[in-house]
């Protein structure tokens, strides 16, 4: 007949239906009582939420397991394990308001893309990375969250609004990725007066009613600075990631501190720091001249314990031909291949 140690070690191996942990770990046998003559084995266990239908299967399969084991009957009782337990075990899915808004059992990764202040380029940036994610077979989204000036549409030249389709809306998709705009949703680029409130329904808005399919990298453009809706994306988001972009200059690179700084408050790992308009290249000579001061991105990456993981040229915004150029990068571009390493070191801290 079995003995107690044998019960533990049948059952410690099974996992918590809700919290996917096994007993062993959440502590959830309570008791076990054998009865020899009987060959009667009854246990208590503690789980996460009890009458449902998985403690319904759960039992099923207990019974089954020591039945199989040599019990003739089983009796089982259940409990409901204390408070700290579950949430030392939530999965981080559950904790993560973002994640639970964008569906069951999503496992997208969240990326911001942060700035001291505005004109640094972190639109320039978030619409490359998205494309250099997509190009190294990643599924992408951005969120166009910077309500002060929501570049992003033009920038991938998309002129068409979503289409609405029952309760979601569709979002538009462009080099691959899928983006929803602040401007989508404002008349003739008419500013908006944005209250506290609002900003943060209109972020649960892009989360629930958007139809993003699974993703594997959902970026957000962040407005500058640390104001409403930055702070809204960090206690949003507890698992997101995060870039800073900041021009080379040394008073640049102080106001993007700032951002980074919350950024570590509000415990969001950054991944590393971005360093736009970091020179320029001369086309005559091919000497890179430091016209915004040079060493920035790097002291801010020391500031803030981290690295800088890109640095993109000012790059002239018309051609030879005086062609306005493009914003996205050709892969084969030297930004485009800069963008491509970044996109890269990305992928690495997720994986
Ligand atoms: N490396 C660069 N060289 C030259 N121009 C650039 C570079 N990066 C960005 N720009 C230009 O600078 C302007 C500001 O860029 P962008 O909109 O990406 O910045 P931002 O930080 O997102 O600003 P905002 O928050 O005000 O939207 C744009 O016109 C963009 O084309």
């Amino acid at each position: 007949m079995l003995t107690q140690e044998q019960v533990y070690e049948l059952l410690n191996p099974i996992e918590d239906p809700f919290l996917h942990t096994t007993f062993e770990k959440t502590g959830a046998i309570e008791e076990v009582r054998i009865k020899e003559e009987k060959k009667h084995v009854s246990v208590k266990i503690a789980i996460a939420k009890t009458n449902t239908g998985e403690q319904m299967q759960l039992q099923q399969e207990i019974v089954n397991v020591l039945k199989k084991a040599g019990a003739n009957t089983v009796g089982l009782r259940f409990d409901q394990l204390p408070e700290e337990v579950i949430e030392k075990y939530q999965p981080a899915e559950d904790q993560d308001k973002a994640h639970s808004l964008l569906g069951e059992g999503s496992k997208t990764n969240f990326v911001a893309i942060a700035s001291g202040k505005g004109g640094v380029g972190k639109s320039t940036v978030t619409v490359n990375l998205a494309v250099a994610l997509t190009r190294l077979g990643k599924k992408v989204g951005i969120i166009d969250a910077d309500i002060y000036g929501f570049s992003i549409p033009d920038m991938m030249g998309v002129e068409e609004r979503p289409v609405v389709r029952g309760e979601k809306i569709i979002p538009v998709e462009r080099f691959g990725v899928k983006l929803v705009s602040m401007g989508f949703f404002v008349e003739d680029n008419s500013p908006i007066i944005w209250r506290g409130p609002m900003l943060g329904k209109m972020l649960t808005s892009f989360f629930k009613e958007v139809e993003w399919g699974e993703l594997d990298y959902l970026l957000l453009d962040l407005p500058p600075g640390t104001g409403d809706v930055a702070l809204d994306v960090h206690s949003m988001l507890p698992s997101s990631k995060e870039i800073i972009v900041t021009t080379p200059h040394p008073t640049a690179a102080f106001v993007a501190a700032r951002a980074g700084q919350m950024a570590l408050q509000t415990d969001h790992e950054i991944i590393g720091i971005v360093e736009n308009m970091a020179y320029f290249e001369s086309k005559v000579t091919g000497e890179k001249e430091y016209v915004f001061g040079k060493g920035g991105g790097k002291k801010l990456a020391e500031y803030l314990k981290t690295k800088v993981i890109g640095q993109l040229p000012l790059q002239q915004p018309y051609d030879e031909d005086g062609v306005f150029a493009p914003s996205v990068y050709q892969e084969d571009h030297p930004n485009g291949k800069e963008y491509r390493k970044v996109a890269a070191k990305v992928i690495d801290t997720f994986e």
